[in-house]
């Protein structure tokens, strides 16, 4: 197989109970170098067993074939709860840029979440691997933490509300003769993204003005630092710009789990990497509900040219 330029690190270090200094202090190397360059990497030994991951999606694969009155009725109905994220069963709109469909759902036990009744199958299998990302994404938020030499457990500290988090399937349409665009380029508006693909491929990064495929390689997870981390550390991690391309003649299928803050927390460039060094901060501070609903309104309408989307540049500090 041909290996991706996407560093893969080793987690097998963080879960050996009788603690190997070497392989940690390794990963967290690799880990710190990833960030600051591409703001990728893959993960591998990182608990979640690979028979789960394909059964996630071959579920989801089942679901994303059913006909779309069947599937639209794990839509919630317009006005019906006050979640805000598009939650259950969507599709882009015909006007959007991005050509594909997804389901989302928050934590098990959310009463947000609507599942498709005649396929109990994708609920117990998204439900099985929820909590496993849940742990994936706070020991990444730990090792996050300490590559930027943050006092222990800051990360955690700040992060102590989990049901902001969210899950989602995508389902992207094979490609025609005129047109690829699965998801354009974007950056994540979250804290950690986690996906996990299909043997199709089509994520890529853009590095130094290139874009580096990330090759799918069985069982491994795409890690990816998103704005908050990025502005947070005032810009030293890269909260890298990425898109999906799609295959022509193949449908692609993929899951993706956004670490996310609370709504209500404001972010800001840490002291650490400003006042501390004598560095400016490269952002204002917001709050995360302004910036979500942007982007969210960005989503439903998009702007006529995809370069007008709100992305974390909305709040950068000209230095
Ligand atoms: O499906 C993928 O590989 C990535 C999806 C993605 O970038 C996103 O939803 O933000
Ligand atoms: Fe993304």
């Amino acid at each position: 197989m041909v290996s991706s330029s996407i560093p893969t690190v080793d987690l097998s270090p963080f879960f050996n109970e009788g603690g190997d200094e070497h392989g940690r202090k390794e990963a967290i190397e690799t880990i710190t170098k990833a960030c600051l360059e591409h703001g990728f990497f893959q993960i591998v030994n990182h608990g979640i067993p690979t028979d789960l991951m394909n059964k996630a999606l071959q579920h989801s694969k089942t679901f994303f074939q059913y006909p779309p009155e069947e599937k639209l009725k794990s839509s919630p109905r317009p006005g019906e709860g006050a979640c805000q994220l598009p939650i259950g069963y969507n599709i882009q709109p015909d006007h959007s840029v991005d050509k594909n469909e997804y389901f989302l759902v928050f934590q098990p036990g959310s009463s947000y979440n609507v599942y498709p009744e005649n396929l109990p199958e994708l609920r117990s299998v998204m439900e099985d691997l929820y909590p496993r990302f849940v742990g994936i994404g706070s020991l990444m938020e730990s090792i996050i933490n300490d590559c930027l030499g943050l006092p222990p457990n800051f990360l955690k500290e700040y992060n102590d509300e989990r049901s902001w988090d969210f899950m989602a399937a995508f389902h992207y349409f094979p490609a025609t003769e005129s047109e690829n665009n699965g998801i354009t380029e974007h950056e994540d508006g979250n804290c950690i993204t986690f996906v996990f693909q299909d043997e199709v491929g089509g994520l890529e990064v853009r590095k130094d003005g290139e874009w580096i495929p990330v090759v799918p390689e069985e069982g491994s997870i795409v890690v990816n630092v998103a704005d908050f981390i990025q502005v947070m550390s005032n810009k030293k991690f890269n909260s890298a710009t990425h898109r999906v391309v799609r295959s022509e003649g193949k449908s692609r299928y993929s899951y993706g789990f956004f670490y996310n803050l609370n709504w209500d927390k404001w972010v800001e460039p840490l002291p650490q990497f400003t006042t501390e060094i004598g560095e400016p901060p490269k952002y204002k501070r917001f709050q995360v509900r302004e910036y979500q609903m942007m982007r969210m309104k960005n989503k439903q309408h998009p702007p006529a040219r995809p370069e007008d989307e709100i992305g974390i540049t909305y709040y950068a500090i000209d230095t």
